[in-house]
């Protein structure tokens, strides 16, 4: 099995790094390496190991410029340049011709689908601003409603040419009221008397009635007790417990949305009696689960996640009932338990979200900005792609413009260099999803160019996730080809993958340029589009790199995404 990396150097007489540009892994062992110089001004470098799972190949080139006028007429010509056989999306060819590859937006945007944008010109008004994910919440909406919206995702993907990924969000058996009757919202006022049940409810139910989806809510909560619904968005103080309804006066008036979530707190602490033991994964969500895989998803993501082990579990559970399509498993960091095993969770999970809404209802507010760095730093140890949500735009629910804090927050999640920000009540329901969508968009490019120009990013020292050879060997190919992208200033890093493996540890490094990455299938096309500064294509491409590469440049060049120019 062999490895090669492909570098293209500026200049036309290369030597190549006397010191190493490799760590010390790669010197030591030099009977495995074979460095060629293979053009004028490029060279390659082979490694060659016993066992690997598929061959990796890196390119990184200085410019498409210079790229190209290394390859002659007859080589361009050996490749039939059939343009339709590279895919990438209308907007990313766009961006790319119009703005060139350093101005790409590495940050990526993942909307909640709603009912202010589940029409088909919505749902590519959406993509063509730049939605890379498209997230269902399966605590709304029929499974009939959510297929038809991954129905039209799927054929937007095909008719338009995007790789949007399906993320699926399950609901999890935490205490949260039941859907209002169907009103899009209720308002609660200061000193309002409101009875919370267990009862299932003829319609039309009394008015001021909520009904608690908790069997046991009635007989857990205590008078006195403080319920905070959606983490304090509004307050109640219980009053009085009459067998299955608990009378509670409006301490904090608020708005109540259907689904809400409850906790319920006793002298300034949350109180987690038996609710603690209900399952992370209820019987409705491996319902939905079922739904999610036969729909070929591309991500579930796992609410208030406790141990790793139900990850695993649920990994297990996907592998026996899919065996071609790979779903990714997302954990999502919303509660207290999560937090203590967080490493364990990370590790056995695709991806993680910092999912602020529920966790800022069960550790206090001020604790949520500290959980956030830790979360997105802690992915970025282990290689998992890590979104940031909840509330970023929250006032472009009912606002055309943001605040200044919404701006400054996002600011920081992307400084923080996070993989993805996510939209929830903004594009799921809220008057502005394109605006919003268009806001995260801004700051994430602006924000990106500013921390590059700067060159503020703090060195962050990255350890080694691989457990084999094989696997230290490519982390140090992505490390370096980082490093060297940085120094040489290039305009991209082409990475061929099969699994996609390679590209995210190209993606873990951060580096200056876009990282274009090439993939066999439509489904790992997807599942990339979650990664930090990844554009990916998908190409069938063979073991031999000197032909992908040729067929690359081909192909991009007949799509007028890269120019040729004289050479020097
Ligand atoms: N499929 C849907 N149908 C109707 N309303 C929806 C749908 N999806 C979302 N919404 C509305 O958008 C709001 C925000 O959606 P979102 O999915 O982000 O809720 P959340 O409470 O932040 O997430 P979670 O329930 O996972 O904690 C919801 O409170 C709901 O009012
Ligand atoms: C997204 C989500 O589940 C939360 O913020 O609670
Ligand atoms: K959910
Ligand atoms: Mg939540």
């Amino acid at each position: 099995m062999s490895q090669s990396l492909h570098f293209f150097t500026p200049s036309s007489n290369v030597t190549l790094p006397k010191h190493s540009l490799f760590t010390p892994s790669f010197t030591t062992s030099s009977r495995r390496f074979q460095v060629t110089t293979t053009k004028q001004r490029c060279f390659a470098i082979k490694v060659s190991t016993s066992s690997s799972s598929d061959p990796k190949v890196l390119t990184t080139g200085n410019g498409t410029a210079d790229i190209l006028s290394q390859i002659s007429q007859q080589e361009a010509a050996a490749v039939s340049p059939d343009s339709s056989s590279i895919e990438v999306d209308a907007v990313t060819e766009v961006e790319l011709k119009e703005n060139g590859f350093r101005s790409t937006r590495r940050t990526k945007l993942v909307c909640t689908i709603g009912p202010a944008t589940c029409g088909f010109e919505q749902l590519e008004a959406l993509a063509v601003g730049g939605m890379n994910v498209a997230r269902i919440n399966m605590c709304h909406g029929t499974r009939e409603w959510h297929r038809r919206v991954i129905e039209q995702v799927r054929r937007l993907n095909e008719e338009k040419g995007f790789a949007v990924a399906i993320m699926m969000d399950t609901e999890g058996s935490e205490i949260h009221m039941g859907d209002l009757g169907g009103a899009p919202s209720a308002k609660a006022e200061d000193g309002e008397i409101w009875t919370f049940s267990v009862r299932a409810f003829d319609m039309p139910r009394p008015d001021r009635t909520i009904t608690v989806n908790y069997d046991g809510f009635a007989e857990d909560v205590k008078v006195g007790d403080e319920l905070l619904v959606d983490g304090g968005m509004v307050r109640f103080e219980v009053i009085e417990k009459i067998g299955p309804d608990v009378k509670c006066r409006c301490t904090d008036p608020g708005l109540l949305l259907p689904r809400a979530n409850l906790t319920f707190w006793r002298d300034g602490s949350l109180v987690r009696e038996r609710n603690a033991m209900l399952p992370t994964i209820s019987p409705k969500d491996w319902l939905d689960i079922d739904f999610g895989i036969a729909e070929g998803v591309d991500f579930i993501a796992i609410s208030f996640v406790k141990s790793a082990e139900v990850i695993n579990h649920l990994k297990s559970y996907i592998a026996a009932r899919s065996r071609d399509s790979d779903i990714a498993v997302i954990a999502k960091i919303e509660s207290i338990d999560s937090l203590k095993n967080l490493e364990e969770i990370i590790q056995a999970s695709d991806g993680a979200m910092v999912a602020r809404g529920d966790l800022g209802a069960q550790i206090p507010l001020e604790q949520v900005p500290s959980a956030q760095q830790k979360v997105v730093q802690m992915c970025r140890h282990l290689n998992k792609p890590v979104i940031v949500a909840s509330q970023l735009l929250e006032s472009m629910i009912e606002y055309p413009t943001p605040t200044r804090a919404e701006v400054a927050d996002v600011s920081e999640a992307v400084r923080q260099r996070a993989d993805a920000l996510m939209l929830s009540g903004e594009s799921a329901m809220g008057q502005f999803p394109e605006k919003a969508l268009a806001v995260l968009r801004s700051v994430s490019v602006r924000i990106e160019k500013w921390w590059r120009e700067e060159k503020r990013h703090e060195a962050m020292e990255l350890p080694d996730v691989g457990s084999s050879f094989a696997d230290n060997i490519s982390e140090e190919i992505c490390n370096s080809a980082a490093k060297m992208a940085n120094n040489l200033e290039v305009d991209a890093l082409f990475v061929y993958t099969k699994t996609g493996h390679m590209a995210s540890l190209l993606s873990r490094c951060r580096p200056d340029c876009p990282i274009f990455a090439f993939t066999t299938t439509t489904s790992v096309r997807r599942r990339l589009n979650l990664q930090w500064g990844l554009i990916p294509f998908r190409l069938s491409f063979s073991d031999d790199m000197e032909s992908n590469l040729n067929k690359t440049f081909s192909l991009l060049k007949a799509r007028g995404m890269i120019k040729s120019v004289r050479p020097r």
